[in-house]
């Protein structure tokens, strides 16, 4: 699809979107149909990503076990890469300000408007912010005895989740394997790499904002037959908004008074979140729980 056509409700296809400040419109359709898009012409130079790829098979298969341990991440180290979070987050800014002057965000008594978003993430602000490098390892056969045990196309990678964070820059290369489900027919589709395209995807907090007019959709990573025996590598950039943001629904004409669908994310209803850090807390706590148990 080119990014001059627009889409209906169940169109399979993820839009790549040249990306500049006038293309608000069409990021705010990918944003509501499907909750995904590539965008194209992002500003992020392919050395840059090559290099962070690059670090990537050198931290998994570069160095020893005991070396890696020494890298371990924490709430203020980045673990072996310090990896120029800034050009990702410059990124992530620019991607909110289409996004707020697609939706018309109000300018507030501080004139917030199409700042509305990238105020509330703040690159130096105490948030969830943070670089994943996904490594999927080989599977290697010995004869005559993984292949019975794997069932492609079913077997899960990634289990299906939806991102807690406000978007999410996802780095891929050659090595495809991820499915999305459409928000609208519930379709589990593929999702192709696109060369030198970033994809990016709506988070919890964009979908909390928006009262799920942007889809914060489920995703996951499969087996995939063709690749199986080569390593595979994802690198994900996760926007978060500063701990102590509300959640509220944002001041813009496509949002008041509009009445949230049923569907979308079931357990997030259980329990009435207020900010971005007990979101975040929240997921973690779910996520992790059934493995500590
Ligand atoms: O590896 C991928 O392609 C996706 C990873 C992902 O969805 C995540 O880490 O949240
Ligand atoms: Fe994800």
């Amino acid at each position: 699809m080119t990014s001059n056509v627009l889409y209906n409700n169940d169109n399979d296809e993820i839009p790549i979107i040249d990306f500049s400040i006038e293309c608000s419109k069409k990021i705010k359709y990918a944003c509501e149909y499907i909750g995904f898009c590539y965008l194209k012409n992002h500003g992020i130079s392919n050395e840059f990503i090559n290099e962070m790829f690059s670090i990537a098979k050198e931290f998994f298969i570069g160095i020893s076990r005991e070396e890696q341990l020494r890298y371990i991440m924490n709430d203020e180290y980045f673990g072996f890469v310090d990896l120029k979070q800034e050009a990702c987050h410059d990124l992530c800014m620019k991607v909110l300000q289409s996004l707020a002057i697609s939706l018309k965000i109000e300018d507030n008594e501080e004139g917030e408007g199409k700042n509305w978003f990238s105020k509330r993430h703040g690159y130096g602000m105490k948030s969830g912010d943070n670089f994943r490098i996904l490594h999927y390892p080989p599977i290697t056969i010995e004869e005559g005895k993984v292949s019975e045990d794997i069932n492609y196309n079913q077997d899960i990678r990634a289990g299906s989740h939806t991102d807690y964070g406000s978007i999410t820059l996802l780095f891929q290369k050659e090595i495809g394997g991820l499915e999305i489900q459409h928000p609208y027919t519930k379709k589990w589709i593929q999702v192709p790499v696109v060369p030198n395209a970033i994809l990016i995807n709506i988070g919890d907090l964009m979908e909390f904002w928006t009262k799920g007019l942007f889809k914060s959709t489920k995703h996951r990573v499969l087996f995939n037959k063709e690749n199986m025996h080569l390593h595979r590598y994802s690198i994900a950039y996760f926007c978060h908004a500063g701990r102590d943001i509300g959640l509220d629904p944002i001041p813009s004409e496509f949002i008041i008074g509009r009445i949230r669908e049923g569907e979308g994310i079931d357990e997030m209803n259980e329990r009435k979140r207020i900010t971005a850090g007990e979101h975040l807390r929240f997921k973690q706590e779910n996520t992790y729980k059934p493995i500590i148990n």
